[in-house]
C-alpha cells in the first residue's frame, strides 16, 4: 500500500559519537538525508557481524523514509586490498586470498561482491542508492592526496605518501585518543619512511609482487586504507553531508583518518557519526581475521532469514548482540508469534463485517505511537519490537473475544500497522519470511511424494537411491525417521 507523502518529522534524535550524546537530527538540506556507510572488504563471505551492521543501518534508512525524508544512501565496497594490519604493514588480504583460490584479485573481489549482495537480499537489506567501489575511484583518491600535500598535511617518502598527523592537532577528536597513546608502525622500513610512527599511508608504493597497482604522481602504487571513504563520500554526498556510519571497531583509526583527510584538505565532513556495536561470540567480536565467524549463508541453512533479521533488530544497534543457539531459538518463537497474529488477521479479514471496533482502534493507535516514539529516539528497535508484541497481544485478544469477527476497518488498521512498521520500517516481512512459512501445504504434498518414492526404492532393494533421497533431505534440514508406526519427517 503506498503511503501518502508525509512532512519530514523534525523530532528524530540520534546518538552522535562525536558529541558523545543523543542530539536532535537536523538535515543539511530540508527533507533530505545523505548517509554514508563503510562497506565490506570483499575477500571472503560475509558473516553475521556484517549482517548486524547492514541491518542496523538499513533500519536507520527505512526509519528516515518512514518519517518523510528522502534518503541518499551511499555504501562503498572496498576492493583494493588492504594491508593486514593497521600500521601500513603486512600482506594484502585480497592478494593473499587470490593466491589461495588461484584467482585474479579482481576475480576475488567480484566473487565476494556478488555473494555479499546475495546475502543482503536474503536478509531484506535494501541496496544502496550508490555503491561506489574503491578501484573505480582511484583518480578521486589521488586528487584528495594532492590537496593534502599542497596544504602541507601530507608528504611523499620513498614512493609512498603519508598523512602528517603532527600537522593536524584535531587528529583523535572522534575517538578521544591522544596522539601519544597511539600505536607505532611495526616494520623497520615502514618506520623509516615516516616522519612520525603514527603517520598513516595515503598511498603505498607497489612492490613488484603486488598485483593491484595504478600510476600516480608518486610512481606505481595503490591507495592507503582510509582515503577511499573520504573521497567517495564527498563525491556523492557533497560538503558537510549528514550522517556517516560504520562499526564501532572502525572509529579508530579508520574514521579518525577519514575525518583528518577530508578536513585537513579543506572539506566539511560528516555532521553526525553513528556506530553500531559488535556481534560477539563468547564476548569477543566476530571477525574474519579472528576466524570465529559464522557466515550468513551457514546461518540461513538453519534459520529463516526473517528470524535472523528479527534477532538482530531485537537488540539495539548500540548494544552488543551475543551469537548463540538460545537467542536464535527465542527469536524464532518471537517471530512466529507475530506472523501467526498477522495470519489470523488476514484470515479474519476475508469475511469481516463492516464497521469498527473502537477498543481495538485505540489499542492499535497506542502501539503505533509507542513504535514511532521508540524509533524517533535513536532508533530504539527493541522498544519498537515490544510495541509489535503489544499489538499482537491486542489483536489476538480482540479476535478471540469476538470469534474472529471484528469490524473490517479496525482489522485493516491493525494490518496496516504490521505492514508499515514491522514490514516497512523493520523490514521483517519479506517474501522469504512470512510468505515462506505459508508453504506448508505444498511442502506436505511434496514430502508425501518423496517418501513414497523412497519406499518404492526400498521395496525394490535399491538402497543406494533410497539413501540418496534421505541424504538430500538431510542437507536441506529435513530429518526422516523410520518408526514402527511408519515414516515420520520433520524440519
Ligand atoms: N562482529 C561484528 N559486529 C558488527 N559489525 C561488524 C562486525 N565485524 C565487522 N563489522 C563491521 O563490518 C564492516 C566491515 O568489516 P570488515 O570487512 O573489516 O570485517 P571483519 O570481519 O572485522 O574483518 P577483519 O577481521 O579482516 O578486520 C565494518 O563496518 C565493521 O565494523
Ligand atoms: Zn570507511
Amino acid at each position: 500500500m503506498s503511503q501518502p507523502a508525509r512532512t519530514p518529522d523534525p523530532h528524530i534524535v540520534l546518538y552522535d559519537t562525536m558529541q558523545r550524546q543523543k542530539v536532535p537530527f537536523t538535515p543539511s538540506t530540508p527533507g533530505h538525508v545523505g548517509m554514508y556507510l563503510c562497506g565490506p572488504t570483499v575477500y571472503s563471505d560475509a558473516h553475521l557481524g556484517h549482517a548486524k551492521k547492514e541491518v542496523a543501518f538499513d533500519v536507520v534508512r527505512r526509519t528516515f523514509e518512514h518519517f518523510g525524508y528522502r534518503v541518499r544512501f551511499v555504501a562503498n565496497i572496498t576492493d583494493v586490498g588492504h594491508l593486514q594490519d593497521d600500521s601500513d604493514d603486512g600482506e594484502d588480504k585480497m592478494l593473499a586470498r587470490a593466491r589461495l583460490e588461484k584467482l585474479e584479485p579482481m576475480e576475488v573481489a567480484d566473487k565476494y561482491f556478488w555473494s555479499f549482495f546475495k546475502d543482503m537480499d536474503d536478509l531484506n537489506v535494501r541496496r544502496p542508492s550508490i555503491n561506489p567501489r574503491a578501484t573505480g575511484h582511484i583518480q578521486e583518491q589521488i586528487a584528495l592526496i594532492q590537496e593534502l600535500i599542497e596544504r602541507g598535511h601530507a608528504y611523499e617518502s620513498g614512493g609512498s605518501v603519508y598523512f602528517d598527523v603532527r600537522s593536524w592537532p584535531e587528529y583523535g577528536k572522534l575517538s578521544g585518543r591522544k596522539l601519544d597513546d597511539q600505536e607505532e608502525g611495526t616494520r623497520e622500513t615502514v618506520r623509516e619512511e615516516k616522519r612520525d610512527p603514527r603517520d598513516f599511508a595515503l598511498w603505498k608504493r607497489a612492490e613488484p609482487e603486488h598485483l593491484m597497482r595504478w600510476d600516480s604522481p608518486w610512481g606505481v602504487g595503490f591507495p592507503g586504507w582510509h582515503i577511499e571513504c573520504s573521497a567517495m563520500s564527498l563525491k556523492y554526498l557533497g560538503e558537510g553531508f549528514d550522517i556517516h556510519g560504520g562499526g564501532l571497531d572502525l572509529q579508530f583509526p579508520h574514521h579518525e583518518a577519514e575525518i583528518a583527510q577530508a578536513e585537513a584538505a579543506g572539506h566539511a565532513f560528516a555532521r553526525y557519526w553513528m556506530h553500531n556495536n559488535m556481534l560477539t561470540v563468547n564476548g569477543e567480536k566476530m571477525s574474519k581475521s579472528k576466524g570465529n565467524f559464522t557466515t550468513i549463508q551457514d546461518v540461513l541453512k538453519k534459520y529463516d532469514p526473517m528470524v535472523v533479521r528479527f534477532l538482530l533488530v531485537s537488540s539495539h544497534y548500540r548494544s552488543v548482540t551475543e551469537f548463540g543457539e538460545e537467542p536464535f531459538e527465542s527469536a524464532k518463537n518471537g517471530y512466529r508469534r507475530i506472523t501467526e497474529a498477522l495470519g489470523n488477521l488476514e484470515r479474519a479479514l476475508k469475511d469481516a463485517p463492516e464497521g469498527t471496533d473502537a477498543a481495538l482502534d485505540a489499542r492499535v493507535a497506542a502501539h503505533v505511537r509507542a513504535f514511532e516514539d521508540a524509533m524517533r529516539d535513536d532508533f530504539n528497535t527493541p522498544k519498537a519490537v515490544a510495541a509489535l508484541f503489544g499489538l499482537t497481544g491486542d489483536v489476538n485478544a480482540a479476535l478471540n473475544l469476538n470469534q474472529g469477527r471484528v469490524g473490517r476497518a479496525s482489522l485493516e488498521a491493525a494490518l496496516d500497522a504490521y505492514r508499515t512498521l514491522g514490514g516497512g520500517v523493520l523490514g521483517l516481512f519479506a517474501e522469504t519470511g512470512a510468505a515462506a512459512q505459508d508453504d506448508s501445504e505444498v511442502v506436505d504434498a511434496l514430502m508425501d511424494l518423496v517418501l513414497k518414492a523412497r519406499q518404492n526404492y526400498r521395496l525394490q532393494k535399491q538402497y543406494a537411491q533410497a539413501d540418496e533421497l534421505r541424504d538430500t533431505l538431510t542437507r536441506v534440514g529435513v530429518t526422516v525417521e523410520d518408526t514402527k508406526d511408519g515414516v515420520r519427517w520433520k524440519r
